[in-house]
């Protein structure tokens, strides 16, 4: 079977200039989409994320704002920069990078956020919204894989999707996309027993466990449709550090009907919807329609 790549690069590339023609035309009505991102401490791959949302953020025309505050930042101290963005009118959009220092409590910062100001969609209004189905910001990573979803195969009514993984900021969000867009949903996680039959089930796989090439081509219904959300750093065989999924690509790609690569899969995503989450708060914020194409915002 040739199974199709689902190139990620290049969907969250057409999403990104559509999103800069709103944002131009939004500027043009005096309005200034801007999203503040904070960065605690000095891990490498946070640095490259921050900086790779910087500049995707100044090249769809909107403001960006950096914070990098010392790893040793009291918890008091951000909870009060955040105070600060809250009630700041040129910032729309807060993001705080995950994982923060172990000193800091997760939960109290994304508590913190102004929900409408939540970019991420990480808050408990946002996920409550998520559930209910209501006016939700949606998490960056689960939305931009139902774009691709959606772009691969259309409606997905009937369809039946695995999630292996339970996390509140890809797993759980994921499942609750899935399930308003009618497939029949199962949450797979580390405790599960046969997770390779509960797999082989599936029409729609999403890998998000954070296990470099956990997934396996005998786990795969043939045709499925694969999502690869983890990203892994590994040492190849010359001891070269090389990025890898939780997919193992070459031999799953025999079997699928499509599946998105590590990297250009899901990681470019992610970063696009993050802008898009940007500008749909900013249009909420200032009691404008939302745009037909941006989906999930009825
Ligand atoms: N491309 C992107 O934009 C993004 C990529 N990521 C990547 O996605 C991956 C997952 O991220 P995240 O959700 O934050 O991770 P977490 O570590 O928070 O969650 C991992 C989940 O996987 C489950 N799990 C772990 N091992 C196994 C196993 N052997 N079999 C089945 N399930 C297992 C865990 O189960 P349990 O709950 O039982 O512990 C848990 O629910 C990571 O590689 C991360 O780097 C994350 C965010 C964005
Ligand atoms: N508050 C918060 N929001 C997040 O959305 C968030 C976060 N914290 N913490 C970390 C995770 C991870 N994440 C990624 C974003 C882009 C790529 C990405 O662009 N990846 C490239 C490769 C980049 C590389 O080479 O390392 C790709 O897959 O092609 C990956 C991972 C967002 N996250
Ligand atoms: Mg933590």
């Amino acid at each position: 079977m040739m199974t199709n790549i689902i190139d990620g690069k290049s969907i969250a590339a057409k999403l990104r200039s559509r999103i800069a023609n709103e944002v131009e035309s939004l500027k043009q009505q005096g309005i200034h989409p801007g999203l503040a991102v904070i960065l605690v401490g000095d891990d490498p791959a946070s640095q490259v994320y921050v900086r790779s949302k910087g500049k995707q953020t100044k090249e769809a025309g909107m403001n960006s704002f950096e914070y990098r505050l010392a790893d040793n930042t009291p918890q008091e101290a951000l909870l009060e920069l955040i105070s600060k963005l809250n009630q700041d009118n040129s910032v729309n959009g807060i993001l705080v990078q995950l994982p923060l220092p172990r000193h800091i409590d997760e939960e109290a910062i994304i508590n913190a956020i102004a929900p409408q100001k939540d970019v991420d969609g990480f808050h408990p209004i946002n996920i409550g919204l998520l559930s209910t189905g209501g006016k939700a910001t949606i998490p960056c990573t689960p939305l931009g894989c139902l774009m691709m979803l959606k772009d691969q195969l259309g409606d997905l009514s009937g369809l039946k999707a695995v999630v292996l993984g339970r996390s509140n900021i890809v797993g759980k969000p994921m499942a609750s996309l899935l399930i308003k867009e009618n497939c029949t949903v199962t949450i797979a996680h580390s405790k599960t027993t046969c997770i390779e039959d509960e797999c082989r089930q599936a029409d729609i796989l999403i890998a998000a466990v954070g296990k470099p090439e956990l997934v396996k081509e005998n786990w795969i219904k043939p045709g499925a449709t694969i999502i690869d959300v983890g990203i892994n750093r590994i040492k190849d065989t010359e001891n070269n550090s090389k990025l890898v999924g939780d997919v193992d690509f070459i031999n799953v790609s025999k079997k699928s009907g499509a599946i998105t690569p590590v990297p250009g899969g899901v990681g470019p995503m992610t970063i696009a919807c993050l802008l898009l989450n940007t500008l749909t708060i900013t249009l909420r914020q200032n009691n404008l329609s939302i745009p037909k194409w941006i989906i999930n915002q009825e």
